[in-house]
């Protein structure tokens, strides 16, 4: 199973018997299972202001999130049940009928495409340090300025990839996409170096050297780079181009070298092609998100370099902290019944971190510091009741 048990489970498990669970979301992908569930904190739902009038009510506590593997959705179903979970909300398309026997509950259905972009539009609008550069290492958080966001490219790197032109709140288009993606990474790095799990892989991909499978410019320049034509002697002619000359087998390559040139090939593929489609469109900022990015090191400097590369330095690649959460986030927020019209701050959750405005009202975010941990990822949340 892959749940990796958020902190913020941890936290409540002392105090979870005194909140209440308010909201829950699932977006079910084609690799993983994703949930986001918001529990109420003890004493939350109504209010006094200053004046001692009573003001309108709010739901105050906690966005939690968890993923487990779709084809370990009986153990998502068991988690829901376990933390009374489906005695909430919904949004997700498949496996419909089996919630609905197992748990007995029916989901209200969401549009992936809507989803996705409500939730890049509400991360990068409400969360403090959610998108950031990652140059040479370097990790740069980017000030969002929320009149001067759109247009941008979200990138949503999953199974497979959609690139989507974000022009505003609910205003998008799908203009490209591409089957080559997380899943293919995961599915050819399973068949070719046998590891047992995707965290296995994107390990072995760090230790590895993509130069003993990759056919460089200079292998077939003698050494020379190409100047000419804009190639330094250490880009990669043609990937896995070794593999056809050098007589071996694939038991003769070490599995974290494969693995290496697997996870560069793909990731410089989406970052070519999405530079291409900002060019198409003008577009200026382009976000990566979907869980194949795992903040992992290699995969982001890849890509960065990739933007970089096709760009001539003229645009950046960009990271989201909550990479992997943006649909079921999405379903989350719009969800009818609590839309963000509600949403508002409130005295009583002035201990949250950062304030900011989302739809016109205010939300207040709390934002779990420990950014090494995409599992951990948890802010607190004042509702409009
Ligand atoms: N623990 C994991 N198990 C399987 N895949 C993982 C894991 N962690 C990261 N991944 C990567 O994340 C990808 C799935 O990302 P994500 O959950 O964002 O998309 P999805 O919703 O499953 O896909 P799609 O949107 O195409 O249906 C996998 O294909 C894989 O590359
Ligand atoms: C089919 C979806 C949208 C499902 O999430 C995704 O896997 C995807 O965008 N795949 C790429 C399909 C394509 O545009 O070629």
């Amino acid at each position: 199973m892959d749940v990796k048990k958020p902190a913020s489970q941890e936290n409540l498990n002392g105090d979870e018997s005194e909140s209440q669970i308010s909201h829950l979301a699932l977006d079910i992908g084609g690799s993983l299972i994703k949930v986001v569930y918001f529990l109420r904190s003890n004493g939350s739902g109504g209010s006094v202001d200053d004046s001692g009038k009573k003001s309108d009510p709010v739901l105050e506590g906690r966005l939690h999130f968890a993923k487990f593997e779709t084809s370990k959705i009986n153990d998502c179903l068991e988690f829901i049940r376990s933390k009374n979970l489906h005695l909430a909300g919904g949004g997700a398309y498949k496996f419909a009928d089996l919630i609905k026997e197992k748990l007995g509950v029916v989901l209200d259905k969401e549009d992936e495409m809507d989803c996705l972009v409500t939730g890049a539009n509400f991360l990068l609008k409400a969360v403090h340090q959610e998108a950031f550069t990652y140059v040479d290492g370097q990790k740069e958080f980017v000030q969002i300025d929320q009149n001067d966001l759109y247009p941008y490219l979200l990138v949503n790197i999953g199974s497979g990839v959609s690139m989507i032109k974000v022009d505003g709140d609910g205003k998008f288009e799908r203009i490209s996409g591409t089957s080559v993606g997380g899943g293919t990474f995961w599915g050819l790095g399973r068949l070719l170096t046998n590891c047992k799990s995707f965290d296995e892989l994107l390990e072995l991909s760090h230790q590895g050297n993509n130069r003993v499978i990759d056919m460089l410019v200079g292998d077939i320049y003698g050494g020379s780079e190409y100047s000419k034509i804009g190639l330094t002697s250490t880009n990669i002619a043609s990937s896995f181009g070794k593999a056809i000359s050098d007589n071996k087998e694939l038991k003769d390559y070490k599995p974290e070298d494969v693995a290496r040139s697997l996870l560069r090939m793909i990731s410089n593929n989406i970052g070519q092609i999405s530079y291409l489609n900002a060019l198409r469109f003008g577009l200026k900022r382009i976000f990566f998100a979907g869980f194949f990015i795992r903040g992992h090191a290699y995969t982001m400097d890849t890509i960065s370099v990739a933007v970089s590369f096709w760009s001539k330095g003229d645009a950046k690649a960009m990271f989201l902290r909550h990479e992997g959460f943006l649909g079921a986030l999405g379903a989350f927020v719009s969800y009818e019944n609590h839309g963000l019209g509600g949403l508002k701050t409130h005295q009583s959750v002035q201990q949250f971190a950062v304030s900011k405005t989302y739809a016109g009202k205010k939300i207040c975010c709390l934002v779990n510091e420990d950014l090494n941990d995409n599992e951990s990822i948890d802010f607190g949340v004042a509702f409009a009741a």
